[in-house]
């Protein structure tokens, strides 16, 4: 008798996951940064809380952040006050608004990347799919599914409330498809809706705050997979190698936790301090062996927390000014999108290499790293390949 293993062996391609396409898509509602604290203290009627409200203002200009995007409207806030509590029964509207939304934003974010990848949908064999909030049964990549009318017969994946390091994660469960499963197309996407974390402030918790001045609501498509088809398909990025640890020392930085009053999250200030002083060490794992000691000969996509983390990141590695600037225009024009931010900031480097005729979709490196972070703290660690622009 034939054993079963041989008859579903699938053959393997030869070369890496590479990256084919990358689409973005954000909610319409803008939320200009300068006039954000006299817009939250007044809608969550706080104006009384002055000290408070001088500290956030302080606060969302050292963010960095110029503007962001966000589902929510006053007038949704208008209709359903309890948002506006620090805590207060609230769960059930910020789910129905979230459920909707995760996957509405990531249709449009996938379509932009099913486009520039040329092929037909049907062609998509694997779907990986993160969102922080949003939890629903079946999920939001069914629901995704239903709206590009993709396969029935896809392989989903669904990954809900694992943080902002999520963006690396999609990518390292993309890679091992890709790489085990000729001809995988894999449909990657985040999708990061803030709703159930938006609150008004509360003195004992300033780091909600600072969650409150720094995210914004985005998504992100990658279509991801080996071996491409040449002339066809044209690779973005090579994911050359992808790891995932938790930080020593690093318990209780950034958690998150879900009550009735939506998702709490806890941020202690040390965290910018942790992720920075762990970076080298992992660094030295994954590039001494290829030859890279100096830090300055990568390229960097780094999740941008916020400014403190980037601060401390350069300040560690030594990296020459500019070297994160990509990462740092994306925070300053979306804010932190969670998960979503480092996928954005993959789509900001290629088009600006090619924009400023750099000779590769790495700003002119060979080799880069992408580095989420997030509750644990865990941190994802991506080596990406760029590819040659030069003609
Ligand atoms: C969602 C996920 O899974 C992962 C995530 O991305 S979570 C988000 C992670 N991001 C962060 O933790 C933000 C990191 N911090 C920063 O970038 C900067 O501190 C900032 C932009 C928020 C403020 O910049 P700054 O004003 O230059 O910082 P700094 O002087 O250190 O702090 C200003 C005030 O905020 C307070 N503060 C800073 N971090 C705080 C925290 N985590 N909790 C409470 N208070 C905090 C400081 O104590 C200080 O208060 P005082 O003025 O009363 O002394």
């Amino acid at each position: 008798m034939v054993a079963i293993q041989d008859v579903f062996r699938k053959e393997r391609p030869q070369g890496p996951a590479t990256i084919l396409a990358i689409g973005t898509a954000n909610p319409p509602n803008v939320i200009d940064q300068s006039t954000y604290p006299d817009y939250y203290f007044r809608v969550t009627n706080s104006e009384h809380k002055q000290d408070l409200k001088n500290k956030f203002r302080r606060i969302c200009e050292r963010s960095t952040v110029k503007k962001r995007y966000t589902y929510l409207t006053e007038d949704i806030l208008k209709e359903n006050p309890n948002m506006c509590m620090y805590k207060a029964p609230s769960t059930d509207v910020r789910q129905e608004i979230t459920v909707s939304a995760v996957p509405e934003l990531a249709s449009m974010a996938a379509v932009k990347a099913l486009e520039e990848w040329g092929r037909p949908r049907s062609e998509i064999t694997h779907l990986v799919f993160c969102a922080m909030t949003g939890a629903d049964m079946p999920g939001a990549d069914y629901q995704l599914l239903k709206l590009l009318g993709l396969s029935h017969n896809i392989n989903r994946t669904m990954l809900y409330s694992l943080g902002c390091y999520a963006g690396g994660t999609v990518l390292r469960i993309a890679k091992d498809i890709a790489e085990n499963n000729k001809g995988a197309r894999v449909l990657v996407v985040s999708s990061e809706i803030m709703t159930q974390v938006f609150r008004g402030p509360d003195e004992a918790h300033f780091d909600s705050l600072i969650g409150e001045a720094i995210f914004g609501d985005g998504a992100a498509a990658l279509v991801v997979g080996a071996d491409p088809i040449i002339d066809v398909e044209k690779p973005v990025f090579e994911i050359g190698f992808a790891m995932q640890a938790v930080l020593p020392d690093s318990e209780g930085s950034v958690e998150g936790h879900y009550g009735h009053a939506g998702l709490t999250f806890h941020l202690q200030n040390k965290l910018p301090h942790v992720v920075a002083k762990n970076i080298e060490k992992s660094l030295k794992q994954v590039f001494e062996p290829v030859g890279v000691t100096d830090w300055n000969e990568l390229f960097y996509i780094v999740h941008p927390g916020g400014p403190a983390i980037l601060d401390k990141t350069e300040e560690e590695l030594k990296l020459a000014p500019g070297k994160l600037r990509t990462t740092r225009q994306v925070l300053s024009e979306y804010g932190n999108m969670s998960s979503a931010t480092v996928l954005f900031i993959m789509d900001e480097m290629r088009k600006r290499s090619v924009e400023e005729g750099k000779g590769s979709s790495g700003e002119g490196h060979e080799l880069g790293v992408l580095l989420g972070f997030g509750p644990g703290l865990t941190m994802e660690l991506v080596v990406l390949r760029s590819v040659s622009l030069l003609a």
